[in-house]
C-alpha cells in the first residue's frame, strides 16, 4: 500500500480565481525519494500543503478528489496528529528558528519538550541527533548567531529529531552555497537511508539526478510528467515542460543528434564517462 496516496486532487484556496492543483494523482512508496520540480507559480508548496494538511485544515478552500496518508482520508486525520507522522521543512531556516530557545541544543529539545517527552530521553535523542547530524559544534551556540546553511541543518535536525516517518521539505537549499547544499543533501539521503520517505521541492537538477527516485514535474497546478527519475531526466519531453534537464544529459541528448548515441542518456558525470568509454571502444573494434 502506499503510504500517501493522492487521487484526482484539485485544489482552489479561498482566495484565489482559479485552481491552482489540477486533477493531480500520484502514488507514493514508504521509503522513496521523490522530488518535485517544476516552475515558480507551478503549484509545488501547495501540493506540499496537500500532503501534510494545510489544506484543507488551515486553509480551507475548495478541495476535490482524495489525499490520503497510510489510507485514512485528509479530512479524517487531527493537524496535530498529522505533524507527528510528517515534518515539514521551509525554504527559509528563519521561520523554522522557535525564537525561544537560547541554544542550537535546546532548540532542537524543543519540539519533543512540547510533546511532554521525559527530559532524559529528550537530553539523548537529543544529543544523537547531533551526532548524525555532525553539528555538535554548534549544539551551544545560539541559533541566531549561525550561518544560513548551519540554521538549515538545525532546522532539519529539530524535525527529524521528532522522527516522522515522512518528511517533506521544501526547497531546503535555496539560499545556501553549494558546501552547505552538499551538506543538506547528506543528511536527507542519511534519512532516506533510515528508511524515511521524502518529498524534496528543489530546483537543482544535478543533485535531484544524483539522489531522487521519482519524479513528479508540475506546471500550472498540474502533475505534466512523472516517473522514475532516470526516465523523467532523460526525457526530452521535460524541456518542453519547462524542466530543466541535467547538463550531462543535454551532452547525451546533444550526441544523438549529432550522430553519435550513447546508447543511453547519462544522467552524472560517472555515467556519462563510462557511455563515452563505451561508445569509444565499439567504434574501435567496429573500424
Ligand atoms: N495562501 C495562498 N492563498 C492564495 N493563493 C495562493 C496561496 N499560496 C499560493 N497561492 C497561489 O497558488 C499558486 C501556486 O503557488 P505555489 O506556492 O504552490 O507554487 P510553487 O510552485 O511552490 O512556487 P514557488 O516555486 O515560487 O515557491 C500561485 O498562483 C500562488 O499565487
Amino acid at each position: 500500500m502506499s503510504i500517501i496516496s493522492i487521487k484526482n486532487l484539485t485544489y482552489q484556496y479561498p482566495t484565489s480565481e482559479e485552481d491552482v492543483l489540477r486533477d493531480i494523482s500520484v502514488e507514493f512508496e514508504s521509503g522513496k525519494f521523490y522530488a518535485v520540480i517544476g516552475a515558480n507559480g507551478a503549484g509545488k508548496t501547495s501540493l506540499c500543503n496537500a500532503i501534510r494538511g494545510f489544506i484543507p485544515h488551515f486553509y480551507n478552500g475548495e478541495l476535490q478528489g482524495d489525499v490520503l496518508i497510510e489510507g485514512r482520508d485528509i479530512r479524517e486525520w487531527e493537524l496535530g496528529e498529522l505533524s507527528t507522522k510528517i515534518g515539514y521543512v521551509f525554504q527559509n531556516p528563519f521561520t523554522q528558528i522557535s525564537g525561544v530557545k537560547d541554544t542550537v541544543f535546546d532548540e532542537i529539545s524543543f519540539g519533543l519538550e512540547n510533546l511532554g517527552v521525559e527530559e532524559s530521553e529528550i537530553r539523548s535523542r537529543v544529543a544523537d541527533i547531533i551526532q548524525l547530524l555532525e553539528i555538535g559544534h554548534l549544539q551551544e551556540k545560539n541559533p541566531f548567531e549561525l550561518s544560513g546553511g548551519q540554521k538549515q541543518r538545525v532546522a532539519l535536525a529539530s524535525i527529524i529529531v521528532m522522527e516522522p516517518e515522512i518528511l517533506v521539505i521544501d526547497e531546503p537549499t535555496s539560499q545556501l552555497d553549494p558546501q552547505s547544499t552538499e551538506a543538506i543533501f547528506s543528511i536527507i539521503e542519511l534519512m532516506q537511508k533510515k528508511g524515511k520517505t521524502i518529498i524534496l521541492v528543489e530546483h537543482k537538477i544535478e543533485l535531484i539526478a544524483e539522489y531522487a527516485d521519482y519524479i513528479i514535474v508540475m506546471k500550472d497546478g498540474k502533475a505534466v510528467l512523472q516517473g522514475n527519475a532516470d526516465d523523467v531526466l532523460s526525457n526530452e519531453q521535460a524541456i518542453e515542460l519547462g524542466c530543466a534537464l541535467p547538463q550531462y544529459a543535454l551532452f547525451g541528448i546533444e550526441m544523438k543528434e549529432n550522430g553519435m548515441d550513447l546508447g543511453t542518456i547519462p544522467l552524472t558525470e560517472k555515467k556519462a564517462i563510462s557511455a563515452v568509454q563505451h561508445l569509444l571502444e565499439k567504434r574501435r573494434v567496429t573500424s
